[in-house]
């Protein structure tokens, strides 16, 4: 099938809900406002197939902007269906990647963004000592002066205009720490993450031609979760989209806004979807969840909402298992009574359509251990995973080792797939047709002499990294944090570590769907959908936190109902006898008076 039948046939299903059409028939900018499960993410891939194939002509292309590298790969994946690989004509990332990829490095002497030579992305340890002394330099004292650089963060991502007072005197000690920060990074040459938007936002409002070659190269915006990416992302969308002329197609739903902390804003959205210029489509019918569940969803999120199951969706159920005791027994009864009796209703159904959310990753800890008991395996996306989910290094690795374990054989993955990947990785110094072919070459002679899964993961790793990782990242600026994360892994590896005896295939597995179960945070859930939902941990001072302020309630409501929203036909609230979390009492008693 040729790659434009593919969206095409992909488009028929969307033309059975006159709203998914609409939006993907839009002419102008169009924002995309709909709650859970309603095809945002399945109407914005199959648009920007369309826009690439009907309207934007060679070489120009568009820039697709997700909240996180896991997104990212998740509508690469979905991309990839659709017969497009990203790279050539369609840049798919995070604001991070787009700022600097796109913005930062190519322009930062064009645009006198102050920045050294060779400047490069600070390490965590490089991070921590510019904070170190700035804070001896700003404060004194003999507090530590890392429990300050989430506050920092904050500051940073909301108030973005350095020369306005509300910078200044909203709290100006934190203000001075600030710039002092920024400024002992420079010193080391050194940019950090947070830096990355913020140099792009100010070099674009300050160059008017710098807005033009972003134009020229990318006609249109896409923008996926627009209520969690922050000031940084709606600042440049005002001055990209409605001054210098980007057409901008963006979905995003302000009821599952749950990255206040990090500067996002739900009202950016419902701004953005009011405007005159903007064409403002509502989708309403959920493709995902059961329809008692959608009924019910409306009860997690406290506010009534029009949502309704698609035509043909199954019943779906809620149930709510109160528990007693710690947490380390309420996951041993969630394995020995939840997940039979799951078993028992859905006997085709299998492990990786099982998803565990919880509110913090230490709760996670207690299922893993269990689930380690009884001898079922599990995939982690939380900070105690056994490497960052969001790293792109340590999951195209997965899929290479996922190559070697088999996969070379039956063609998942594909080589030229891996190959395409890796040389995006390293766009940075990958740049011509020679060098990715050269890219190419190395890479299959490094994996087809080890493809074997019962290799230990500690060699196997080690020579791929030497072989093909060592040389790009001392190359590639935009690698230094991945090679520091790869690294971490592979101590982990070595003899007496807890991932000593990992072969090549366990380590592909990780990547594996359906022979595990998966275990997340909340949080880390955005954007997925999972047959089962249980819920574990719901209870008060969690979800909430206790002396959580009234936004901040509003927040955890809001996560609450993301979790609650992920499931296809049943949701599991598992939370405790005597302190339930209000949200779980709340839902328990709407649900009685229906
Ligand atoms: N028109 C349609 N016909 C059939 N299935 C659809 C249609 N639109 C979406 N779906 C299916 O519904 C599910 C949810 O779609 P998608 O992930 O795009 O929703 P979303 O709005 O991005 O969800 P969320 O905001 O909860 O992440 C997917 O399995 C998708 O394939």
């Amino acid at each position: 099938m040729s790659d434009a039948s593919i969206y095409l046939k992909a488009a028929e299903a969307l033309r059975a809900n006159p709203a998914q059409w609409a939006a993907y028939e839009s002419k102008g900018h169009c924002v995309v406002l709909a709650g859970p499960g309603s095809g945002k993410t399945k109407t914005l891939t199959v648009k920007l197939a369309r826009l690439l194939s009907e309207d934007i002509q060679e070489p120009r292309g568009l820039a697709c902007i997700t909240y996180n590298n896991e997104c990212a790969r998740e509508l690469e994946t979905r991309l990839a269906a659709l017969g497009i690989e990203p790279g050539r004509r369609a840049f798919v990332g995070t604001v991070h990647s787009f700022s600097l990829t796109q913005i930062v490095l190519p322009y930062a002497k064009a645009a006198d963004m102050g920045l050294p030579d060779e400047f490069c992305i600070a390490t965590r340890a490089e991070r921590r000592q510019a904070l170190e002394t700035a804070y001896k330099k700003v404060i004194g004292g003999r507090e530590n002066p890392q429990l300050l650089d989430f506050t920092m963060g904050t500051y940073r991502r909301s108030i973005l205009n350095r020369n306005s007072t509300e910078w200044r005197e909203t709290d100006p000690l934190m203000a001075t720490l600030v710039e002092a920060f920024e400024a002992e990074l420079r010193a080391m040459g050194r940019i950090d993450f947070d830096d990355m938007p913020l140099l792009a936002v100010r070099a674009l409002r300050e160059h008017e031609w710098l807005q033009r070659a972003i134009l020229a190269k990318y006609p249109v915006l896409i923008v996926d979760e627009y209520q969690d990416l922050g000031r940084a992302l709606h600042r440049m969308v005002m001055g990209l989209c409605f001054s210098t002329g980007m057409r901008l197609f963006a979905v995003g739903d302000a009821d599952q806004s749950i990255y206040e902390f990090n500067g996002a804003n739900p009202q950016l959205l419902r701004e953005l979807a009011a405007r005159k210029d903007v064409e403002c489509v509502r989708l309403r019918l959920n493709y995902r969840s059961g329809s008692k569940i959608v009924e019910a969803s409306n009860f997690a999120l406290g506010e009534a909402r029009d949502y309704e199951a698609a035509e043909g969706a199954e019943e779906g159920t809620v149930y709510f298992h109160p528990q007693q005791g710690s947490y380390e027994h309420q996951a041993a009864e969630a394995f020995r009574t939840v997940i039979v009796d799951i078993a028992k209703r859905h006997p085709d159904l299998e492990p990786g359509d099982i998803a565990f959310l919880y509110p913090a990753a230490w709760l996670g800890d207690k299922v893993a251990e269990v689930a380690q008991q009884v001898g079922l395996s599990v995939i982690r996306t939380d900070t105690n995973a056994i490497y960052p989910r969001a790293s792109r290094l340590m999951r195209w690795l997965e899929s290479c080792a996922k190559w070697c374990s088999g996969g070379w054989q039956t063609g998942t993955p594909r080589f030229n797939h891996l190959a395409n990947e890796g040389a995006r990785l390293f766009a940075e110094e990958i740049n011509t047709p020679e060098m990715r072919l050269a890219f190419q070459r190395a890479l299959m002679q490094c994996l087809w002499s080890r493809r074997d899964g019962t290799l230990v993961l500690r060699q196997w790793l080690s020579d791929v990294r030497a072989a093909i990782i060592t040389d790009l990242i001392v190359k590639c600026r935009t690698m230094k944090d991945e090679g520091e994360t790869l690294d971490t892994f592979i101590a982990r590896t070595q003899p007496g570590k807890d991932c000593e005896d990992m072969t090549v295939s366990q380590f592909a597995g990780q990547s594996e769907g359906n022979d595990s179960l998966h275990l997340s945070t909340l949080h880390s859930a955005k954007g997925r959908e999972f047959s089962i939902v249980i819920m574990f941990g719901m209870d008060q001072g969690s979800i909430p936190r206790n002396n959580s302020t009234a936004s901040q309630k509003s927040e955890a409501r809001r996560l609450f109902y993301v979790g609650f929203t992920r499931a296809k036909s049943e949701v599991h609230i598992m939370h405790s006898n005597l302190r339930p979390s209000p949200f779980v009492t709340e839902l328990q008693n709407r649900l009685k008076l229906e």
